[in-house]
Protein backbone atom coordinates (compact mmCIF):
# COMPACT_ATOMS: atom_id res chain seq x y z
CA UNK A 1 0.00 0.00 0.00
CA UNK A 2 1.23 3.44 -0.83
CA UNK A 3 0.69 7.00 0.35
CA UNK A 4 0.04 10.36 -2.06
CA UNK A 5 -0.04 13.48 -0.81
CA UNK A 6 -2.22 15.50 -2.30
CA UNK A 7 -1.62 19.48 -2.38
CA UNK A 8 -4.32 21.78 -3.28
CA UNK A 9 -4.39 25.18 -1.80
CA UNK A 10 -0.40 25.84 -2.17
CA UNK A 11 1.87 27.96 -4.45
CA UNK A 12 5.04 26.62 -5.75
CA UNK A 13 7.15 27.64 -3.21
CA UNK A 14 4.94 26.62 -0.15
CA UNK A 15 4.51 23.23 -2.08
CA UNK A 16 8.07 22.87 -1.89
CA UNK A 17 8.20 23.71 1.69
CA UNK A 18 5.73 20.75 2.49
CA UNK A 19 7.37 18.07 0.28
CA UNK A 20 10.42 18.62 2.16
CA UNK A 21 9.04 18.34 5.13
CA UNK A 22 6.97 14.77 4.60
CA UNK A 23 9.07 13.58 1.72
CA UNK A 24 10.52 10.01 3.26
CA UNK A 25 7.21 9.49 4.54
CA UNK A 26 5.19 9.26 1.24
CA UNK A 27 5.51 7.52 -1.83
CA UNK A 28 3.66 9.98 -4.46
CA UNK A 29 3.34 13.76 -4.73
CA UNK A 30 0.30 15.07 -5.86
CA UNK A 31 0.25 18.71 -7.84
CA UNK A 32 -3.98 19.21 -7.40
CA UNK A 33 -5.69 21.11 -9.73
CA UNK A 34 -6.26 24.03 -7.84
CA UNK A 35 -2.57 24.19 -8.14
CA UNK A 36 -2.22 23.66 -11.70
CA UNK A 37 -4.81 25.80 -12.50
CA UNK A 38 -3.23 28.50 -10.72
CA UNK A 39 0.85 27.92 -11.56
CA UNK A 40 0.22 26.04 -14.84
CA UNK A 41 2.10 22.50 -15.54
CA UNK A 42 5.15 24.32 -14.56
CA UNK A 43 3.91 23.69 -10.67
CA UNK A 44 4.47 19.75 -11.72
CA UNK A 45 8.13 20.83 -13.58
CA UNK A 46 9.33 22.20 -10.52
CA UNK A 47 8.66 19.72 -8.32
CA UNK A 48 9.52 16.59 -10.10
CA UNK A 49 12.76 18.51 -11.00
CA UNK A 50 13.47 18.82 -6.95
CA UNK A 51 12.21 15.86 -5.86
CA UNK A 52 13.27 13.20 -8.72
CA UNK A 53 12.80 10.11 -6.24
CA UNK A 54 9.19 10.98 -5.85
CA UNK A 55 6.22 9.77 -8.17
CA UNK A 56 4.42 13.12 -9.00
CA UNK A 57 0.44 12.60 -10.26
CA UNK A 58 -0.95 15.42 -12.13
CA UNK A 59 -4.40 15.90 -11.13
CA UNK A 60 -5.53 17.35 -14.27
CA UNK A 61 -8.92 15.60 -13.95
CA UNK A 62 -9.22 15.31 -17.74
CA UNK A 63 -12.28 15.15 -19.33
CA UNK A 64 -11.94 15.62 -23.21
CA UNK A 65 -8.73 15.44 -25.45
CA UNK A 66 -6.98 12.32 -23.22
CA UNK A 67 -3.78 11.82 -25.52
CA UNK A 68 -3.22 15.46 -25.70
CA UNK A 69 -3.03 16.55 -22.69
CA UNK A 70 -1.57 13.00 -21.11
CA UNK A 71 1.12 14.63 -23.22
CA UNK A 72 1.61 17.98 -22.07
CA UNK A 73 1.88 16.45 -18.29
CA UNK A 74 4.43 13.87 -19.67
CA UNK A 75 6.33 16.70 -20.93
CA UNK A 76 6.38 18.30 -17.59
CA UNK A 77 7.47 14.92 -16.15
CA UNK A 78 4.24 13.66 -14.52
CA UNK A 79 4.43 10.22 -13.41
CA UNK A 80 0.65 9.37 -13.14
CA UNK A 81 -2.06 11.85 -14.93
CA UNK A 82 -5.85 11.96 -13.44
CA UNK A 83 -8.59 11.30 -16.15
CA UNK A 84 -12.41 11.36 -14.88
CA UNK A 85 -14.35 8.44 -14.94
CA UNK A 86 -17.08 10.07 -16.11
CA UNK A 87 -15.20 10.77 -19.42
CA UNK A 88 -16.09 8.93 -22.33
CA UNK A 89 -14.58 5.32 -23.04
CA UNK A 90 -12.60 7.63 -26.13
CA UNK A 91 -10.92 9.89 -23.55
CA UNK A 92 -9.77 7.21 -21.39
CA UNK A 93 -8.49 4.98 -24.34
CA UNK A 94 -6.70 8.26 -25.74
CA UNK A 95 -4.94 9.01 -22.39
CA UNK A 96 -3.75 5.22 -21.78
CA UNK A 97 -2.16 5.25 -25.33
CA UNK A 98 -0.38 8.07 -24.50
CA UNK A 99 0.42 7.14 -21.15
CA UNK A 100 2.05 3.73 -22.63
CA UNK A 101 3.88 5.85 -25.41
CA UNK A 102 5.75 8.10 -22.90
CA UNK A 103 5.80 5.09 -20.32
CA UNK A 104 3.62 6.65 -17.59
CA UNK A 105 0.80 5.86 -15.86
CA UNK A 106 -3.02 7.06 -15.76
CA UNK A 107 -5.59 7.33 -13.20
CA UNK A 108 -9.00 7.37 -13.04
CA UNK A 109 -10.98 9.38 -10.73
CA UNK A 110 -14.56 8.34 -10.22
CA UNK A 111 -15.57 11.24 -8.60
CA UNK A 112 -19.48 11.72 -9.33
CA UNK A 113 -19.78 8.49 -11.20
CA UNK A 114 -23.31 6.95 -10.35
CA UNK A 115 -22.82 3.64 -10.38
CA UNK A 116 -20.04 2.92 -9.51
CA UNK A 117 -19.84 -0.81 -9.84
CA UNK A 118 -20.50 -0.87 -13.49
CA UNK A 119 -18.03 1.64 -14.23
CA UNK A 120 -15.40 0.55 -12.84
CA UNK A 121 -15.55 -2.95 -14.31
CA UNK A 122 -15.62 -0.86 -17.42
CA UNK A 123 -12.77 1.14 -17.19
CA UNK A 124 -10.44 -1.58 -15.37
CA UNK A 125 -11.02 -3.36 -19.14
CA UNK A 126 -9.66 0.08 -20.97
CA UNK A 127 -6.22 -0.56 -19.36
CA UNK A 128 -6.04 1.98 -16.81
CA UNK A 129 -3.60 1.83 -14.20
CA UNK A 130 -5.76 3.07 -11.08
CA UNK A 131 -9.24 3.41 -10.49
CA UNK A 132 -9.31 5.74 -7.29
CA UNK A 133 -13.15 6.48 -5.73
CA UNK A 134 -13.20 10.07 -4.30
CA UNK A 135 -15.38 12.17 -2.53
CA UNK A 136 -14.68 15.61 -3.26
CA UNK A 137 -14.55 18.50 -1.42
CA UNK A 138 -17.87 19.36 -2.17
CA UNK A 139 -19.24 16.17 -1.27
CA UNK A 140 -16.70 16.33 1.98
CA UNK A 141 -19.28 19.30 2.77
CA UNK A 142 -21.97 17.34 2.27
CA UNK A 143 -20.63 15.03 5.25
CA UNK A 144 -20.29 12.23 2.30
CA UNK A 145 -17.06 9.74 2.18
CA UNK A 146 -15.84 6.82 -0.19
CA UNK A 147 -15.42 3.92 2.12
CA UNK A 148 -18.40 1.85 1.01
CA UNK A 149 -17.66 2.57 -2.91
CA UNK A 150 -13.78 1.16 -1.97
CA UNK A 151 -15.73 -1.75 -0.97
CA UNK A 152 -17.35 -1.59 -4.22
CA UNK A 153 -14.43 -1.06 -6.32
CA UNK A 154 -12.01 -3.90 -4.23
CA UNK A 155 -15.17 -6.61 -5.57
CA UNK A 156 -14.93 -5.48 -9.29
CA UNK A 157 -11.99 -3.97 -10.28
CA UNK A 158 -9.60 -6.97 -11.62
CA UNK A 159 -6.73 -5.78 -13.25
CA UNK A 160 -6.05 -2.11 -11.89
CA UNK A 161 -4.78 -0.51 -8.79
CA UNK A 162 -7.22 0.68 -6.27
CA UNK A 163 -7.20 4.09 -4.59
CA UNK A 164 -9.45 6.08 -2.47
CA UNK A 165 -9.36 10.28 -1.90
CA UNK A 166 -11.42 12.66 0.00
CA UNK A 167 -11.08 14.09 3.73
CA UNK A 168 -9.16 11.26 4.82
CA UNK A 169 -7.79 11.81 8.12
CA UNK A 170 -5.31 10.05 10.65
CA UNK A 171 -8.09 8.88 12.41
CA UNK A 172 -10.19 7.35 9.61
CA UNK A 173 -7.20 5.68 7.90
CA UNK A 174 -7.27 2.69 10.12
CA UNK A 175 -11.05 2.06 8.29
CA UNK A 176 -9.71 3.23 5.09
CA UNK A 177 -6.64 0.60 5.58
CA UNK A 178 -8.94 -2.18 6.40
CA UNK A 179 -10.20 -2.03 2.92
CA UNK A 180 -6.93 -2.80 1.87
CA UNK A 181 -6.49 -0.49 -1.38
CA UNK A 182 -3.06 0.02 -3.00
CA UNK A 183 -3.27 3.82 -2.62
CA UNK A 184 -4.35 6.30 0.26
CA UNK A 185 -4.81 10.14 -1.26
CA UNK A 186 -4.44 12.65 1.61
CA UNK A 187 -4.56 16.27 1.44
CA UNK A 188 -5.90 18.13 4.50
CA UNK A 189 -5.27 15.48 6.93
CA UNK A 190 -1.41 15.80 6.17
CA UNK A 191 -1.32 20.16 4.93
CA UNK A 192 -3.92 20.90 7.58
CA UNK A 193 -2.20 19.71 10.57
CA UNK A 194 0.18 21.78 12.95
CA UNK A 195 3.13 18.89 12.41
CA UNK A 196 2.95 17.38 8.82
CA UNK A 197 6.02 15.69 9.42
CA UNK A 198 4.36 13.65 12.00
CA UNK A 199 1.43 13.20 10.73
CA UNK A 200 2.58 11.98 7.96
CA UNK A 201 4.90 9.53 9.35
CA UNK A 202 1.87 8.01 11.74
CA UNK A 203 0.29 7.48 8.51
CA UNK A 204 3.26 6.22 6.51
CA UNK A 205 3.49 3.76 10.10
CA UNK A 206 0.29 2.58 9.12
CA UNK A 207 -0.06 2.08 5.79
CA UNK A 208 3.38 0.15 5.61
CA UNK A 209 2.05 -1.70 8.87
O1 LIG B 1 -8.64 15.99 -5.68
C1 LIG B 1 -8.91 16.57 -4.67
C2 LIG B 1 -10.10 17.46 -4.61
O2 LIG B 1 -10.81 17.41 -5.81
C3 LIG B 1 -8.07 16.39 -3.44
O3 LIG B 1 -6.72 16.40 -3.81
C4 LIG B 1 -8.39 15.08 -2.74
O4 LIG B 1 -9.73 15.13 -2.32
C5 LIG B 1 -7.50 14.84 -1.53
O5 LIG B 1 -7.55 15.93 -0.66
P1 LIG B 1 -8.30 15.88 0.78
O6 LIG B 1 -7.66 14.74 1.55
O7 LIG B 1 -8.01 17.23 1.39
O8 LIG B 1 -9.75 15.62 0.51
Amino acid sequence: MELQLALDLVNIPEAKDVVKEVAPYIDIVEIGTPVVINEGLRAVKEIKDEFPSLKVLADLKIMDAGGYEVMKASEAGADIITVLGVSDDSTIKGAVDEARKQNKKIMVDMINVKDIAARAAEIDNLGVDYICVHSGYDHQADGKNSFEDLATIKRVVKQAKTAIAGGIKLQTLPEVISAQPDLVIVGGGITGAEDKQAVAAQMQQLIKG
